[in-house]
């Protein structure tokens, strides 16, 4: 059978963790053909980002038209944008229909602590979205305020989606969920996102997994999100299906070592791994999504 396209719209990471190298990495995990548009190069390890080079708007546009026109994605991630014009171009085939099931991932800051993105470059492509997927850095400094507990993510994900997207995912895999009591909302531990759907918000929880190999967790959630919309799941499910994913990745590359900073996922063997904490995604008042997870819908 030929797989669904599925498009990244992303910068490469030399080190191979993030970016488009990772989301080419999960489609293929994921079974899908993936094929990428390069918003920029960087120099970049497990460690730190030395050097960025942004790719010109006119050539990303040249990238955009000549793969639609001969390979049309059934579904889309945006990754690392670059500059303004550089968003631009891309919600320039966002607005011509090019783009369909348009999943953003704002990316800003790495891992390493490096600058990536700017709020303004994100704002122009946010409203061609069908989902977004900030973390609790990237909300807070789209909304301009504080986003720390679950409270906090779960109203961050409804103002945004108020704004553009019809769903958004605030994840907060930056803490284990315990520490996020602190800003009012439900106490657990787990690495926690709100999911909004537009009329509901759905808190997800999978169990913490403590690693230093957590390089490309963003990166690899919303391409999960992008294969598993190409390959017919509806929003949510494919949400809980990349949550699950993505655990299971991190599960899996726990004792890996590579690079001294912070090292990559195991995107090939998610079938195998079986985190602990129960079945696929649980939510918060309004019950999770049902057969969701890699274990029930993989291949
Ligand atoms: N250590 C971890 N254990 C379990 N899940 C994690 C961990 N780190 C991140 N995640 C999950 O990975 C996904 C991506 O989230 P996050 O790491 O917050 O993105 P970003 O890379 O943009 O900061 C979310 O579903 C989040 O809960
Ligand atoms: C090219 C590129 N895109 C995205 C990220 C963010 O990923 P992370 O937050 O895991 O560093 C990155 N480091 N590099």
């Amino acid at each position: 059978m030929t797989p669904p396209v599925v498009l990244t719209v992303a910068g490469s990471d030399s080190g191979a963790g993030a970016g488009i190298q990772a989301d080419l990495k999960v489609f293929a995990a994921l079974g899908v053909y993936g094929t990428s548009v390069l918003t920029a190069v960087t120099a970049q390890n497990t460690r730190e980002v030395r050097a960025v080079f942004g790719v010109p708007a006119e050539m990303v546009t040249a990238q955009l038209r000549t793969l639609t026109e001969d390979l049309p994605p059934v579904a889309v991630k945006t990754g690392m944008l670059g500059d303004a014009e550089v968003a631009d171009a891309v919600a320039g085939a966002a607005r011509a229909g090019l783009l369909p099931n348009l999943v953003v991932d704002p990316v800003l800051v790495s891992t390493s602590g490096a600058r990536l993105g700017v709020v303004e470059a994100i704002e122009r492509l946010l409203p061609y979205a069908l989902v977004a997927t900030p973390n609790r850095a990237e909300a807070a400094a789209i909304l301009g305020r504080t986003v720390s507990g679950t409270d906090e993510m779960a109203e961050a994900a409804r103002q945004l989606a108020a704004g553009g997207p019809r769903y958004v995912v605030v994840t907060g895999g930056d803490v284990d969920g315990s520490g996020l009591a602190t800003g009012g909302g439900e106490a657990f531990g787990g690495a926690v996102d709100a999911l909004c759907t537009g009329t509901e918000v759905r808190l997800l929880r999978r169990p913490w997994v403590p690693t230093r190999n957590s390089h490309g967790t963003g990166c690899s959630f919303s391409a999960a999100i992008a294969a598993r919309l190409a390959l017919g799941d509806q929003v949510p499910d494919a949400v809980a299906f990349a949550k699950e994913y993505v655990t299971r990745a991190l599960l899996g590359a726990r004792t890996w070592s590579l690079g001294s900073g912070h090292g990559p996922l195991d995107h090939f063997r998610w079938s195998d791994a079986a985190p602990g904490g129960g079945g696929s995604a649980s939510s918060s008042g309004s019950g999770s999504s049902r057969g969701s997870g890699p274990s029930s819908t993989g291949r």
